[in-house]
Parts: C-alpha cells; sequence; structure tokens
C-alpha cells in the first residue's frame, strides 16, 4: 500500500492508495506493516509530517518528496522558475491532465488560498492566478474593520447583500466566482473542463453547470506524479 499526504497551510491530508484507489485515511491511527512507501506534498509548516516521516522511518518504509519541474511527460509548467509554483498546484495540474487529456482545463483548489489555474488540451500550464480562500477574505476584513462582523450560520451565495454577514460572504464569493469567469476568457476553448477540489469547492462547482468536484484531485496527482517520476 502506498502512502499519500498532502500538507497545505491550513490542513494535513492523507490517504492510502492501492491498486490505484485512493481512500482517506486517519494519520494517528496508520497500518505502517502494509505500507509499503510513503510519497508526500508540502506547501506549509507541519510538525505532524515530521513525525509521520520518522515513523515511516522506524518502519523502513521509503519517502519521496513530490517537487515541481518544468515538463513531466507532455505537461509544462508556464513559470520560468517552476521551483516556485505550489506543489499542491502542480498536481492538481498533473491530474487534470491525466484525467481530461485533449481538454482544455480550468483548475481550481480551494484551500487557505484559492488558486486558479489554466491548463492547455496539449499539456500546456498557461498560469493561473491565487486569491485568498473564502474563510482568510472574511477574516481578513473582520478582523481589520471595526463594523463588519461575521454570522457562522450565513450561507455564501452570489445573491446581493441585505445584511453585513451577506455582503461579507456573499462578497467573497462573488469575488471567486468572477476570477474564475475571468479564467475562462484565457482558453481557446468554448467550453473548458473546470475542476474543483479543495474545502470549498463543492460550494463553488454548484455555480458552474457542468463543472466536476473531485475532491481527491490532488491525491490522484500525487499518485500520478510517484508514478510518471519512479520510472
Ligand atoms: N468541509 C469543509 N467545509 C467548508 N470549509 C472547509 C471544509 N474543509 C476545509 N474547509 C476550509 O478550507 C480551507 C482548508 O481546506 P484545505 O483544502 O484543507 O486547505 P489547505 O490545502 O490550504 O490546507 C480552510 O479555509 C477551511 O475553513
Ligand atoms: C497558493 C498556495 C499557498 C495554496 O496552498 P493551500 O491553500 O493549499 O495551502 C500554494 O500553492 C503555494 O504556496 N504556492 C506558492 C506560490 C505560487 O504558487 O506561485
Ligand atoms: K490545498
Amino acid at each position: 500500500m502506498r502512502l499519500l499526504i498532502d500538507v497545505g497551510n491550513t490542513a494535513l491530508k492523507a490517504a492510502l492508495c492501492q491498486q490505484g484507489e485512493i481512500k482517506p485515511c486517519d494519520v494517528s491511527a496508520l497500518p505502517w506493516r502494509q505500507i509499503n512507501e510513503l510519497v508526500y506534498a508540502c506547501v506549509g509548516k507541519s510538525e505532524q509530517l515530521h513525525h509521520i516521516l520518522s515513523q515511516a522511518d522506524s518502519y523502513c518504509v521509503p519517502c519521496f518528496e513530490a517537487k515541481v519541474s518544468k515538463e513531466l511527460g507532455r505537461l509544462t509548467c508556464a513559470y520560468q522558475q517552476f521551483e516556485n509554483l505550489g506543489i499542491d498546484r502542480w498536481l492538481a495540474l498533473i491530474a487534470a491532465f491525466t484525467l481530461w487529456p485533449q481538454q482544455d482545463c480550468i483548475v481550481i483548489d480551494t484551500g487557505t488560498a484559492t488558486t486558479i489555474d489554466v491548463l492547455s488540451a496539449q499539456g500546456q500550464h498557461l498560469g493561473g492566478w491565487i486569491l485568498p480562500g473564502l474563510d482568510l477574505m472574511t477574516h481578513s476584513l473582520t478582523q481589520n474593520t471595526q463594523r463588519v462582523f461575521d454570522d457562522v450560520n450565513a450561507e455564501f451565495s452570489n445573491q446581493l447583500g441585505v445584511n453585513t454577514p451577506n455582503g461579507l460572504k456573499n462578497g467573497a464569493l462573488v469575488a471567486t466566482i468572477g476570477a474564475i469567469e475571468q479564467a475562462k476568457l484565457h482558453t481557446t476553448a468554448k467550453k473548458p473542463q473546470l475542476i474543483f477540489a479543495g474545502g470549498y469547492a463543492k460550494l463553488l462547482q454548484r455555480h458552474f453547470c457542468g463543472a466536476i468536484y473531485d475532491p481527491h484531485l490532488v491525491m490522484k496527482g500525487l499518485n500520478q506524479w510517484y508514478e510518471l517520476s519512479k520510472n
């Protein structure tokens, strides 16, 4: 079995992969005796990751860290300084290119930040944007203004706000939706495939018809990175 670890700036996610099947797992109860390799990607700092790597060491499980490269197969990174691209973005692009070949894709990963990346049908990463995640947008306003306040029970919607929490939350949502609409202007395809992953992916996906929600997109990309890189 292969253990996959994705460390973001908010949360560490783990999954076990067997015969291509990816299942989220709890890192506090890992079946170390059945794990024969650990593949991980890290954009945030994580004491938890260091603990897991030392456990792997004690069980003699080989560990491999995913890194961004200029090219991987027919996929090409838009960044000149490719090492500066977030590895989670690169992994999501690997998964999108593998799962939706020959299609222009727009990959949206909503985590601490919301990242939007445009990928051509030929596997050319055209670039993208980094936005504050929905929670970061609302928290930055409530913490830096006197009179803007949130309501945990208020839903995110694209309706006009008729009270402060609506104005706050709906503003964060429509700003993110607007950025995704802008990304569509950068693909030549009439109907690019929109693929959503991350904490608020399900919420955002509902605003785009034909869009895909894949909670395991980054994990699939991590697994494919290893398969493509180990040979
Ligand atoms: N199930 C959920 N429902 C709503 N928001 C979520 C959920 N899970 C995570 N989030 C939000 O998404 C962000 C964390 O998601 P995640 O993709 O784990 O982030 P990261 O990859 O940056 O660690 C936080 O802003 C959190 O509030
Ligand atoms: C933008 C990110 C912080 C998103 O990470 P996350 O929200 O998943 O924690 C991450 O992709 C990152 O650290 N990027 C480096 C800068 C760049 O991609 O240009
Ligand atoms: K992420």
